[in-house]
């Protein structure tokens, strides 16, 4: 669309003409605790009375995440500000000022000290206001927990058909970042509703339907925080040099790791235990009685991503293009193999026997699921 078109637009009364149909641009930035990603959204007004569909989307994104710079939230904006570039290339100049800019930032963020999170939110306002785009109230923020299980759990069963016409045969779903995990499900059992903590649910309205459901973000038990928790890392004051060692990690490793800005270094058990056995010992404290565990969900299926996907597609118990499906006892199995036999796959991450074993634990002993619960793994959206 161009200004030439415009003069003539109200001549037509609305949607009896097909030049009518409205293009619109929104920009949205998921600022995760591992990368940062920009969604430039297309959408089409077809008329004024049905709601704008979605015709395209632009996706990049970006390694570290926002909390890697929480010494340098200057340097953290202008991150921002190198995708935000795209999409002044991408939107038509014309609609700039009509294009809304968001981010909302996850767990990296929330597990900052307030002063670092905030130095950071506000340089990336900075950014968006000296953008040509529209900068809401509230353009930057740091998205709330339970808001994050939500949007997870509409996507995908809108994305499944699930949540428009009558058998609405909804699935629970399970997310597991970098900094955080997120499980949320719509309960069917009175039960559910009355042991949960109040804090776990929320009710909210979409499609004129009400659901009630059942939502918590584990904060700090996310991914990359379980290998912090896991080395004895997480929250604690690091000694300059200062060395993590574990069973889960390659006998003779010895590397460095940089996390939320931090940096750690670790290693494997050199004179002591190695393999899933002791790993999972280790593991076990990080989860064991950390989590609420709702009896129903033992029985039901779940969609997993994030985490859960990746390191299924890494081992090959699912197909990275596809997805697939698989029981929690396939992510035993595959621990086992990794665990055992670390050399042999020491040339993908050496914390592929942490990762599997921990999302084992968190599983089964953090959730409660049993050891033939279906895990459906959705691709990463
Ligand atoms: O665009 C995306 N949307 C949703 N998840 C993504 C996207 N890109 C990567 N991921 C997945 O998110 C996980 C990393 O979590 P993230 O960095 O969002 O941490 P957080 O959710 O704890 O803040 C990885 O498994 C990664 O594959
Ligand atoms: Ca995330």
């Amino acid at each position: 669309h161009s200004n030439r078109e415009m003069w003539f637009q109200d001549l037509f009364p609305p949607n009896t003409c097909p030049i009518n149909a409205k293009t619109f641009y929104g920009i949205m930035f998921d600022a995760g605790s591992t990368g940062t990603r920009i969604h430039i959204y297309t959408f089409v007004q077809k008329s004024p009375e049905i709601l704008p569909e979605l015709e395209g989307e632009i996706f990049e994104s970006v390694k570290p995440g926002l909390s890697a710079y929480a010494d340098q939230p200057k340097k953290g904006a202008e991150s921002v500000k190198r995708l935000l570039d795209m999409a002044v290339d991408a939107v038509p100049p014309h609609l700039w000022k009509k294009t809304p800019v968001v981010l909302k930032a996850t767990a990296g963020l929330r597990l900052l000290s307030e002063e670092k999170a905030q130095a950071l939110l506000s340089e990336v306002k900075k950014v968006f206001e000296e953008s040509p785009f529209l900068v809401p109230e509230d353009s930057v923020s740091i998205m709330d927990g339970s808001y994050e299980g939500i949007l997870a759990w509409i996507t995908v069963n809108f994305l499944t058909g699930q949540l428009s016409g009558q058998n609405q045969n909804t699935v629970g779903t399970l997310d597991l970042g970098g900094a955080s995990t997120q499980i949320t499900f719509l309960p069917r059992f009175e039960e559910t509703l009355k042991e949960s903590p109040g804090d776990f649910l929320t009710s909210f309205e979409m499609f004129n339907s009400t659901y009630k459901l059942y939502t918590h973000s584990y904060l700090g038990f996310g991914l990359k925080a379980a290998r912090l928790a896991t080395l004895g890392a997480l929250n604690t004051e690091v000694a300059d040099g200062q060395m993590f060692r574990s069973s889960c990690l390659p006998k003779q490793l010895e590397a460095e790791w940089h996390f939320g800005g931090v940096k750690y270094r670790y290693g494997g058990n050199k004179e002591g235990e190695t393999g899933f056995k002791p790993c999972y010992v280790e593991v076990l404290k990080v989860v064991k009685g950390k989590l609420h565990q709702p009896d129903e969900i033992r029985g039901s299926s779940f969609y997993a991503f994030s985490y859960y996907y990746d390191r299924a597609a890494d081992t090959n118990l699912i197909d990275y293009e596809q997805g697939g499906v698989l029981e929690v006892r396939d992510f035993e199995r595959k621990a086992k193999e990794v665990c055992d036999n670390m050399e042999r796959f020491s040339s993908a991450s050496p914390f592929l026997c942490m990762d599997l074993t921990y999302i084992t634990a968190l599983l089964k002993e953090g959730f409660g699921f049993r050891d033939n619960t279906l895990l459906q793994h959705f691709v990463n959206w």
